[in-house]
């Protein structure tokens, strides 16, 4: 789905809520980094979050705690209908917590905090949704990736940037080989979930989340893409909902359960 209108991009039909963009307002990203302050780690922190969908009595999900730390990898896991991917779009920033919080805080070596925590925006999630090949608009490789960035003339420090990243964001899924001008539907299935995760990897962010990213693969193109998150999970966290729990165990770090009405608990894989 697009919105010619305002340059954005649905990656996946949401609950109804704010548009999602898939650029969000990136074009200012050289203005959102955060000051890199030196630190030990940083996670990933979400306390007491509840959602109501507007308009509605419903209690999706009900006092939501966990924490992610950097460069980890979290699986959600849980029956269909439990709240999984409306917790995913809360974290993206595509709906927003009915209460409860969702930010970034830095710690020391010692477990102390060592700065005020930093809301989590959205320019800094990167987000790809079950089946996002579905969503591809572009008829070459370089167009789907660069769907939505400025195209105005002048301000080449930004196009000069945007350029250093794209380059990186291709090599980090390992698409160099792919020629640009190449149709992405054309692509075998794990290469469109490569163009679908660099696409997001452009703008580094800070938490990667996938929904169900092995669905619809064959075994190859599902062990292709195991391999690519074992190597993002070193750069980046990165954290997934999944029914494919055997596949993804080993890269797994923490793991929580969604339970139907709402309730997450951290629990490990059942296998
Ligand atoms: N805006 C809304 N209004 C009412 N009900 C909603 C709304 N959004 C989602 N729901 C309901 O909330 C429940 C949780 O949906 P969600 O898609 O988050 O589940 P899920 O755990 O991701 O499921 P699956 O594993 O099948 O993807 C579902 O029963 C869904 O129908």
């Amino acid at each position: 789905m697009a919105s010619s209108a305002t340059g954005l991009r649905m990656l996946k039909p949401p609950l109804p809520a704010a548009p999602a963009s898939r650029f969000n307002s990136r074009s200012k990203f050289p203005k959102t980094r955060f000051l890199r302050v030196a630190c030990d780690y940083s996670c990933l922190e979400v306390r007491d979050v509840s959602y109501q969908p507007p308009g509605t009595q419903l209690s999706l999900l009900k006092s939501i705690n966990f924490s992610l730390r950097e460069k980890s990898f979290g699986l959600i896991f849980g029956q269909s209908g439990s709240g999984k991917t409306t917790l995913l779009q809360l974290l993206a920033g595509i709906t927003k917590p009915t209460s409860g919080s969702i930010y970034i805080q830095k710690y020391d070596s010692d477990g102390k905090p060592n700065q005020s925590s930093l809301p989590l925006v959205p320019e800094r999630v990167g987000i790809v949704f079950q089946f996002p090949e579905r969503y591809f608009v572009a008829d070459n490789v370089l167009d789907e990736v660069t769907f939505g960035w400025p195209r105005q003339k002048g301000d080449y420090q930004l196009k000069e940037d945007l350029a250093l990243r794209l380059q990186r964001a291709i090599n980090w899924v390992g698409l160099s080989g792919i020629s640009l001008d190449k149709d992405p539907h054309s692509l075998s299935g794990g290469y469109k979930r490569r163009l679908a995760l660099a696409i997001q990897l452009v703008h580094i962010p800070d938490l990667l989340i996938l929904d169900e990213p092995l669905a619809g693969l064959d075994w190859k193109a599902r062990a292709d893409v195991v391999k690519l998150l074992k190597h993002l999970k070193k750069e980046l966290s990165v954290l997934v909902v999944s029914h494919d729990l055997r596949e993804l165990a080993s890269l797994v770090d923490r793991s929580w359960r969604m339970e139907i009405g709402g309730n997450l608990k951290e629990e490990s894989l059942p296998l």
